[in-house]
């Protein structure tokens, strides 16, 4: 089994958070960052120990700067900081430290005197038992890509000396990183990062994330590196502003599941075949609105639960469950999808560290397994044999047959702002999702980024959305808005029978501008891509947070409508105001 480590870097806190984050998490070691040692009280040896009793061990010491390419002047004090590395590291236990490639701008462009630097260096470290790993920082002075840095390993020719391989540096440069010399590359470090055109020490600095939360090739390169031999850690090196900030065991969870998804072998996803339902808390206020909403819709009351206050309503194939025995304002608490194994099912999201739920079982009862998302919402497991059910007395009523609601579209779930890229990776890996369509638009009260994932069929999807920094105190935008998107075949009757919040006029007349579409009824939004239309239309908010969407998809119109999104939170806005 290939060894697993993460950089302290990549998590919030003190030393001693961090290190207790990443054994929690499951890790097998670390990279000691020097800014969170030389912050940290204990003694290098108290590290040693503390590192020792979690389990762990220091993979890497990092970073050294500055040290190839030094005018031979002020490289005596190169090697005099170095000795009190490798002193330092001696008393920590750590056997390898990271040089990254010199900035200084008096570094001096001589490969010849640099591979004899690192040489001088090496043949220190190699004394003491130690070794180093040599990283092209991508915007490193005359250093800056990874060929360049095993072209003075191969120079220096020191057996002490070998590569660090940082995913970033090298993907952030190329595609086409050619023939990897597997046994001469000491350290691996991955981190995953949108594509962003930007400065790349900013883009370094600020923007990573975990392999497979952004858009580099993680997988062909760390298989490409494995293949070529390489036997040492996989080290996750992140720097995220956002990671920095936020609970550490959050974060050390969410990169194990990262690594572990990049490295496979889990239980294949299952095939999801539908949204067995979704389930709103509900108080004594949004209950009746909620319930209200239901049956203008034509929805019917059609079961209760044997042993709990929900209630089930039915029409065509969605089904909502509003659970008055929760605490807490009207949210989408759940949801449950139908699988071909839900014992599978299981078994993957425990396998990507998902956090299992008590069963919700009574003698008679459905044996629905469900693990907690990031956000909190519950996920389901079930058969499509919709078993489930008989929970449910029967309350009389019978579904309307031919009613205004055919199913569910999808699920609409807003993220805090901290735990975006986390869901998003969650959702994608443990329910075996592909990403289907994302964007960034001005809201009035900020920009929103939102995600859409989807299974083949599309009988399953899922929108994600979250601002881009933590809400201003301010604003008076609803949190963490969530809704349930239900589709019909006839639009015209659902604005005639359903309550929706007001469009502006400016709306229309930019519509008109920009795609004459066919008249709509009263409300309603539209939208277009090359397969059809789209027809949108929206409940007024219920609570603080939820509320009902009805679509309708004419000529297989595949996208979610995300272009209209700045105008439903500004209609949302004005009808609270309204109130
Ligand atoms: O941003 C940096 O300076 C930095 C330092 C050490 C690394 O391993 C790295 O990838 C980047
Ligand atoms: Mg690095």
């Amino acid at each position: 089994m290939t060894r697993t480590s993460i950089a302290t870097v990549c998590l919030s806190g003190t030393l001693d958070e961090k290190l207790e984050a990443a054994a929690a998490a499951g890790f097998d070691g670390v990279e000691i960052f020097e800014n969170d040692l030389i912050g940290s009280a204990r003694s290098p040896e108290e590290i040693r120990a503390r590192v020792r009793d979690l389990g762990l061990t220091i993979e890497l010491y990092q970073p050294f700067r500055d040290a190839e390419g030094a005018p031979p002047a002020r490289f005596a004090a190169v090697e005099r900081r170095f000795r009190a590395k490798l002193d330092l590291m001696a008393r920590l236990g750590a056997e390898m430290i990271l040089i990254c490639s010199s900035v200084a701008p008096d570094t001096i462009d001589d490969d010849e005197l640099a591979a004899g630097q690192l040489r001088r260096l090496a043949g220190m470290a190699g004394a003491r038992g130690m070794r180093i790993a040599y990283e092209a920082l991508a915007w490193g002075r005359h250093v800056s890509t990874w060929e360049h840095s095993w072209d003075l390993v191969r120079r220096a020719d020191h057996p002490a000396l070998g590569l660090c391989l940082d995913s970033f540096h090298v993907l952030s440069r190329t595609d086409a990183y050619g023939e990897i010399p597997g046994d001469r590359v000491f350290f691996l470090q991955l981190a995953d990062a949108p594509r962003l055109d930007m400065d790349v020490l900013q883009w370094s600095r600020h923007h990573r994330l975990f392999p497979l939360q952004g858009r580099l090739d993680l997988a062909g390169f760390t298989g490409a590196v494995l293949r070529a031999g390489y036997r040492g850690p996989l080290s996750l090196e992140v720097f995220n502003d956002v990671f920095r900030q936020s609970d550490p065991h959050r974060t050390a969870v969410d990169a194990r599941r990262s690594l572990t998804a990049l490295t496979g072998g889990l239980t294949p996803a299952p095939r999801l075949t539908g949204i067995a339902f979704a389930e709103l808390s509900v108080d004594a206020g949004s209950g009746p609105e909620l319930e209200r909403f239901l049956r203008t819709l034509g929805f019917a009351h059609t079961g209760q639960h044997r042993s709990k206050p929900v209630q089930l309503w039915e029409q065509g194939t969605a089904r909502i469950l509003l659970n008055a025995g929760a605490t807490g304002a009207a949210s989408i608490r759940a949801f449950a999808l139908e699988s071909t194994d839900p014992a599978a099912s299981a078994r993957r999201a425990a396998e990507l560290l998902a956090t299992p739920l008590p069963r919700r079982r009574r003698s008679s009862e459905a044996d629905l397994t469900a693990v907690a998302a990031p956000d909190g919402t519950e996920v389901f497991f079930c058969r499509d044999d919709h078993g489930w059910l008989d929970d449910f007395l029967p309350t009389g009523e019978s579904p309307v047959k031919g009613g205004l609601v055919t199913g569910i579209d999808h699920l609409s779930l807003a993220q805090p702002f901290d735990r975006y890229d986390e869901a998003a990776l969650f959702y994608r890996t443990v329910l075996g999702l592909t990403e289907d369509e994302a964007s960034e638009f001005a809201a009035p009260y900020g920009l929103i980024r939102t995600l859409a994932l989807r299974n083949d069929d599309r009988s399953v999807r899922l929108g994600l959305s979250v601002p881009l920094l933590r809400r201003g105190d301010w604003a008076p935008a609803v949190p963490h808005p969530q809704h349930i998107t239900f589709v019909t075949d006839d639009m015209a009757a659902v604005a005639g029978a359903m309550e929706s919040v007001d469009i502006p006029g400016n709306y229309y007349d930019d519509l008109a501008a920009r795609l004459d579409p066919p008249p709509l009824p009263r409300n309603a939004l539209h939208d277009q891509d090359e397969h059809g239309h789209y027809q949108q239309l929206f409940t007024p908010v219920v609570g603080d947070r939820v509320f009902f969407e009805v679509v309708e998809r004419t000529g297989g119109y595949r996208g979610y409508g995300f272009a209209n999104d700045p105008v439903r939170m500004a209609a949302h806005r004005a009808h609270r105001g309204a109130r």
